[in-house]
């Protein structure tokens, strides 16, 4: 912008909830991100396989890192704000109270989270049906959904949560609400975790089969009738009560919202790559797959027709990127499997101590281990002997299996640091692995991939990164903005202000105005 021109500066706000913490953003018109908070959210998992969180707790979360990226600025100046995360189910009574999804009747903990596998045999159940919309999840609905985890607190927990029940969202949704009031919910969360179709709406016979017939009786009001898609403005913006909560004004724009991988998705797969001689520079961005990398990895791909992987979620019409159909393949456990194997072994106390004494994180601290062990190798000849199997919470994608469980083969007396780092080594190359078999599944059904975009807080570790572009043989890209996801988030608070006319053009803009990458080459 030249001198004499000077508009006032406008600034949205993205607000990502993750597994572990919540972070938010402030951002500008070209994408730029201005400032980053993050707050830690609890978690509960009273009995093997349950896994909770407390709505409550996540929305004051929101409120901390709200407040903290706005600090010093004219609040006027902030147009818009958007929510994505994780797609756990919130439970809230008739009148917006939480209530408990626990055996316990602990109302706080009101939010069956994502990785929780509680409803097993009712997934088996919902896939015994073999009912047509099945084929849009890959042909297997997996437990991580919506239908099953409903159909259990119908099941298990019928008087203190079921019947009492008034409102059943995904976190994205919940997050919107809560900010506006509106229960609108995005097409991103019902099309992807709930079986709702973009071009048809909700289907009455699966419900019904499924011994769901309650949703069909009053007219779908309590899991969503009212379905926007994701950027759009909800009602009058932010409510004086949410307002004062976060910190900001009434009345700016709130957007419905997208699921987090998505949200990362949006952030990074229309980067503009020129000059940097990839490959898919001058292909389709349809060449590109998206890989949000944190807890659990998600791999999504677009095309212009739907593509039927098996195994595979989708094809989901227009839950990503408008007008495109989106795969999204995804492995259940990946930043949590690489946590719990460093943690669990003999020696992280000794890792921990050396890696604090040198300032460095425990990963820092393992890659240049790993760089002095190998002596003149190529690191990935360290595991020859050592492998890993890394559904240690099912398979995702592309076995779509979650009674598989983890291996690990090759193991030896030995408990020292060389052996934790070759264990984490053998843990990153399997996740590896994983993403090329999904890739892999993915064009054996018609997509047409040739290079990889990260991101997440696994593509802040450089051997993750480098394992991926050795094993799938792809270039790996990474943002020079790291925190993708919140971009993804800003991204809807801006179309939702009404500044950019779609997703599309907010995109276009602040990746031609973002060139800088960096990229990982096989
Ligand atoms: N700098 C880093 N180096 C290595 N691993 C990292 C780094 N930062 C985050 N991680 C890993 O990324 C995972 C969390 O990613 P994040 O995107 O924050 O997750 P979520 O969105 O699920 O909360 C954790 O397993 C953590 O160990
Ligand atoms: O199912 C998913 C997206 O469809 C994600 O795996 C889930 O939302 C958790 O994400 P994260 O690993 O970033 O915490």
């Amino acid at each position: 912008m030249s001198g004499g021109e000077q508009k006032p500066k406008r600034y949205y706000v993205g607000v990502d909830v993750g597994t572990g913490s919540v972070r938010a953003a402030l951002v500008d018109q070209s994408g730029v991100l201005l400032a980053f908070a993050d707050h830690p959210i609890e978690k509960w998992e009273p009995q093997f396989n349950h896994h909770e969180q407390s709505s409550e707790d996540i929305w004051a979360a929101c409120c901390v890192v709200t407040k903290k990226v706005v600090q010093g600025i004219d609040l006027n100046q902030i147009r818009g704000l958007g929510f994505d995360a994780t797609c756990s189910l919130v439970v809230l009574d008739k009148e917006f109270h939480p209530l408990p999804v626990n055996h316990e009747g602990d109302s706080r903990r009101n939010v069956i989270m994502w990785l929780d596998h509680r409803a097993v045999s009712q997934v088996n159940r919902i896939n015994e049906t073999k009912h047509s919309i099945l084929q849009y999840v890959g042909g297997v609905m997996s437990v991580e959904m919506q239908a099953p985890k409903l159909l259990w607190l119908k099941e298990n927990l019928r008087e203190t949560c079921w019947d009492k029940a008034g409102h059943f969202f995904d976190l994205p949704d919940f997050l919107s609400w809560k900010a506006t009031g509106v229960t609108a919910r995005s097409l991103c969360s019902l099309v992807c975790k709930w079986t709702y179709s973009a071009e048809k709406g909700w289907d009455d016979s699966f419900w019904k089969m499924v011994g769901l017939e309650d949703f069909v009786a009053d007219n779908y009001s309590k899991i969503g009738n009212q379905v926007l898609p994701p950027g759009a403005s909800l009602g009058n913006g932010l409510t004086p009560e949410a307002a004062r909560d976060l910190g900001l004004l009434p009345g700016i724009a709130v957007a419905a919202s997208l699921i987090d991988a998505h949200a990362g998705g949006l952030g990074v797969i229309g980067a503009d790559v020129r000059g940097h001689g990839l490959v898919c520079e001058g292909q389709p961005v349809t060449s590109r797959l998206a890989v949000i990398c944190g807890t659990s990895s998600c791999h999504m791909g677009i095309s212009k027709d739907p593509i039927f992987v098996p195994g595979v979620w989708g094809p989901y019409f227009s839950a990503m990127v408008p007008g495109f159909w989106l795969n999204e393949g995804g492995q259940s456990v990946t930043g949590k499997l690489i946590d719990h194997m460093v943690q669990g072994h003999a020696a992280f106390p000794e890792l921990q101590a050396k890696a604090t004494a040198r300032c460095q994180s425990v990963y820092a601290y393992l890659n240049s281990h790993l760089d002095l062990i190998k002596k003149a190798q190529p690191v990935g000849f360290l595991t020859v002997d050592l492998h890993v199997w890394p559904d240690f919470h099912g398979n995702r994608s592309p076995l779509a299996d979650l009674t598989l469980k983890g291996m690990v083969t090759g193991l030896t007396l030995s408990q020292d640091l060389d052996d934790l780092a070759i264990l984490y080594l053998a843990t990153v190359q399997a996740i590896a692995l994983g993403t090329r078999f999904i890739k892999e599944a993915m064009e054996a059904a018609g997509h047409s991939i040739s290079t990889l975009f990260l991101c997440g807080g696994l593509s802040k570790n450089p051997l993750f990164v480098q394992m991926h572009a050795d094993i799938t043989g792809m270039p790996v890209v990474l943002s020079q903005e790291v925190e993708s996801v919140l971009v993804g988030a800003a991204i809807l608070g801006a179309c939702a202000s009404g500044d950019f006319a779609s997703v599309q053009v907010y995109c276009e803009r602040l990746c031609t105005h973002r060139a800088l990458w960096r990229g990982f080459e096989c």
